[in-house]
């Protein structure tokens, strides 16, 4: 039964598929493990297309996944919104000439990079990755993104942390759109934006 009157059938389903292992990797971490996700091809389709009915038809050209789990979940998003796909890889990845960023983690700090000139000035681009923590890695993303001169458009995120004024205030003036969402949790989310932004 979902939580939400409102909420998409879909995204029960989807919540129930996440197995959530605590203190891994270390003491205090609730792990969000996705893998129990990938292992229902309905879930997992599902997945996939609640965020392509949302970013369907809005002119967004760049998928960017972030290195490893929006590898899973970037490809078939950006094949069925026509959209290139563009890893943002961990360091020293990358054969050609990157642009770099540097962020800290809820478990340590790492490392973003992506190819010079994967991404155009004036494109819009959908950074896809499974969860948002601290939202130290989506914010290195859309720094990477930004650099490019790129439009910064849109976070999804396929998990059940949930998003909290320090994590919106933490990416820093991006537009942030996280599903799943319910009427609730949008509501919230905008007055969170509106907080931040106005
Ligand atoms: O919001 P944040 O605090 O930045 O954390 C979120 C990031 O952490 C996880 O990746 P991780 O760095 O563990 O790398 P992995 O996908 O390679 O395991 C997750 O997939 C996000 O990318
Ligand atoms: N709580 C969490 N679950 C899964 N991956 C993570 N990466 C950072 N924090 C995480």
């Amino acid at each position: 039964m979902s939580a939400y009157k409102d909420e998409d059938p879909r995204i029960h389903g989807i919540r129930t598929k996440i197995r959530v292992v605590p203190n891994f990797p270390q003491p205090g971490i609730m792990f969000q493990d996705i893998t129990t996700l990938l292992l229902d091809p309905k879930a997992f389709k599902d997945t996939i297309d609640l965020f392509v009915e949302r970013f369907k038809g809005k002119n967004i050209s760049v998928v960017a996944g972030i290195e490893a789990r929006g590898f899973i979940f970037g490809p078939p998003i950006a094949l069925a919104i026509g959209a290139k796909f563009v890893p943002l890889r961990k360091p020293r990845k990358l054969p050609g000439e990157v642009i770099s960023e540097k962020y800290t983690l809820e478990y340590g700090s790492d490392c973003l990079e992506m190819h010079v000139g994967a991404v155009k000035p004036h494109e819009r681009a959908l950074v896809v990755d499974d969860l948002i923590a601290t939202g130290g890695t989506l914010c290195a993303a859309m720094n990477l993104l930004g650099s490019g001169a790129v439009e910064r458009e849109a976070i999804v995120r396929a998990n059940r942390v949930p998003l909290t004024r320090a994590n919106v205030t933490k990416t820093n003036h991006h537009p942030f759109q996280p599903l799943p969402h319910t009427k609730k949790e949008r509501k919230r989310q905008e007055n969170l934006l509106k907080c931040h932004f106005h």
